[in-house]
């Protein structure tokens, strides 16, 4: 048995745990994966190494209209996998090295680890670590429904779709989130045939309606999206292809050829992984360690002495950027008992980085009018095209939108969501309005905007929220 003042689950978040502060005490940190977790190695960073070349191979799709013929000749799948690996493999072993060889405070033990007690940890071969503190930072998986044919070698997650040996012909993705939306656009941009198979009606369900029921058209337009269907088997054939049965809410059948499936539906937090349950820890409905708001593990309601959880396994948002801030948080509440910090939840953001590109952040129209009704306020809603303004015109833009929903006498912005090029950057100013509470008049008339930038688009739209009449 090995004693520690900090033992963290998880080299992902976790890792970021170990600061200088700990440079005269003992720290494990345990991964029983790739070191570095899912946003650099599976996650966030290969997917927006993909974006990237899937734009330029996409402009020209949108040049010719604008007087510039470009052609996208080809795809060297193999050059740009590599690029993307060849970089993130070795910042991943880099972070595994420094740890596991040049931190002598240090320990890095490559292997799972599971509870026995409430600081007590075995890991997979038997080795028994205690801490004084332990942060559960062990995130989440892809979630593969018990469909028959989903354990064929063709059939893929976000886990391993990144690292095909060829690109695929046709690409048949079951889910209608973030993850398919994200791949349909990197494939079919390279050159794949892409299928979706999405059990709704529409795509991106969770954002809001103006933004899910726009882009679901334009889905349509650029890929074979199939709503309402479920697959319900997956079949190999001779020539190493797949046919898929895919049932239709009406219960027709239809057969979907593919070279490979991406399963797309949802991550499930790896509570089970850690022994969560076994520990006596409270979960939440859907699986995730409960914690309180400053990251402390919950049982019965109360927090257990010294147990910590945050990102994935913990957190109602899979995001990256929220698993960053709870880590911050733990890190200072870890070595300032007296002075917890809170997590700060209240205006989360989120991109899709898909095409369009999506960018949201607070309350739903829908969200927005409930809470209306609740407090006996009125909500303003304006949506403004990109191509309302002079940039709009320069890109000759016909789907981009600002959406912005704010209180009516107050200004005061709910929420947030843009359809378009570059709307991850656009977003930025408004989801800093929120946090420091500057009103969406305010917002519009105290400050420049650059013209013709195309954030005129957010200026145009806050100002049709109308102002005060003074
Ligand atoms: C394809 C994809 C794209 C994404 N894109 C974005 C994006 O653009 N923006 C964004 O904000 N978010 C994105 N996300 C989500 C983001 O990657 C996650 O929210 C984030 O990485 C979670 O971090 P974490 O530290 O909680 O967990 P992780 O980074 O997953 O780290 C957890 C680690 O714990 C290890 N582990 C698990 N159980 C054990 C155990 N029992 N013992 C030891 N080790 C264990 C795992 O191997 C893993 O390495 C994406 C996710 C995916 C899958
Ligand atoms: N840009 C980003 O920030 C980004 C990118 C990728 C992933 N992520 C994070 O990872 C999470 C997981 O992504 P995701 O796309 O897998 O999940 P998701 O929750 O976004 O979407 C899951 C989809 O699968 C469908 N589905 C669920 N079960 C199904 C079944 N049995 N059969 C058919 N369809 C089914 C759902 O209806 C939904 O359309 C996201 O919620 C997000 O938080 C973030």
């Amino acid at each position: 048995m090995v004693h520690y003042d900090l033992a963290i689950i998880g080299s992902g978040s976790g890792n970021t745990l170990i600061t200088p502060e700990w440079d005269n005490k003992k720290v494990a940190i345990i991964e029983g994966g790739t070191f570095g977790g899912t946003c650099l190695n599976v996650g966030c960073i290969p997917t927006k190494m993909l974006v990237y070349p899937a734009e330029l191979a996409r402009a020209a799709d949108d040049a010719g209209r604008l007087g510039v013929d470009l052609q996208h000749t080809g795809t060297r799948w193999a050059d740009l996998r590599d690029r993307i690996f060849t970089r993130i493999d070795s910042i991943s072993e880099a972070g595994r090295a420094y740890r596991a060889d040049e931190l002598q405070h240090v320990d890095l033990y490559e292997e799972e680890a599971r509870f026995t007690a409430d600081r007590t940890l075995v890991t997979a071969s038997g080795a028994v670590i205690t801490a004084d503190q332990v942060v559960i930072a062990a995130g989440s998986r892809p979630v593969v429904p018990g469909i028959p044919g989903l354990d064929l070698p063709q059939v893929h997650t976000s886990d391993t779709v990144m690292r095909l040996d060829e690109q695929p012909r046709r690409m048949l993705i079951i889910g209608g989130g973030y993850i398919a939306a994200e791949f349909a656009h990197v494939f079919s941009a390279l050159g794949t045939d892409v299928t979706l198979a999405v059990r709704s009606g529409q795509l991106l369900r969770s954002l809001d309606h103006t933004v899910s029921e726009r882009f679901t058209e334009r889905a349509q337009s650029q890929w074979t999206v199939l709503t309402g269907r479920q697959v319900t088997r997956v079949d190999s054939n001779a020539d190493g292809s797949v046919t898929a049965t895919v049932v239709a809410t009406d219960g027709g059948e239809s057969k979907v050829g593919a070279d490979v499936v991406l399963v797309a539906t949802g991550r499930t937090p790896n509570s089970d992984r850690v022994g969560a349950l076994e520990a006596g820890f409270d979960l939440t409905a859907d699986g995730r360690i409960a914690v309180d708001a400053f990251q402390r593990v919950t049982r019965e309601g109360k927090p257990v002495p010294g147990v910590w959880a945050l990102g994935d396994i913990s957190s109602p948002f899979q995001l990256k950027h929220v698993a960053n801030h709870e880590a911050r948080v733990v890190s200072h509440n870890l070595l300032h008992p007296d002075a917890l910090h809170a997590s700060d939840h209240r205006y989360v953001p989120a991109a899709v980085f898909t095409r369009p590109q999506i960018a949201t952040v607070g309350l739903t129209e829908e969200q927005a009018l409930e809470r209306a009704e609740r407090t006996g306020s009125r909500v303003a809603v304006a949506v403004q095209q990109y191509g309302s303004t002079a940039y709009g015109w320069a890109m000759e833009d016909t789907t981009g939108i600002v959406k912005i929903l704010a209180e009516e006498d107050t200004g005061t912005i709910l929420g947030a969501h843009i359809m378009g090029h570059e709307a991850s950057n656009l977003i930025q100013p408004l989801i800093q309005a929120m946090h420091f509470g500057l009103d969406a008049f305010t917002m519009a008339r105290g400050q420049y905007w650059i013209h013709p930038a195309l954030a005129e688009v957010v200026e145009n739209a806050l100002l049709s929220l109308r102002a005060p009449s003074t």
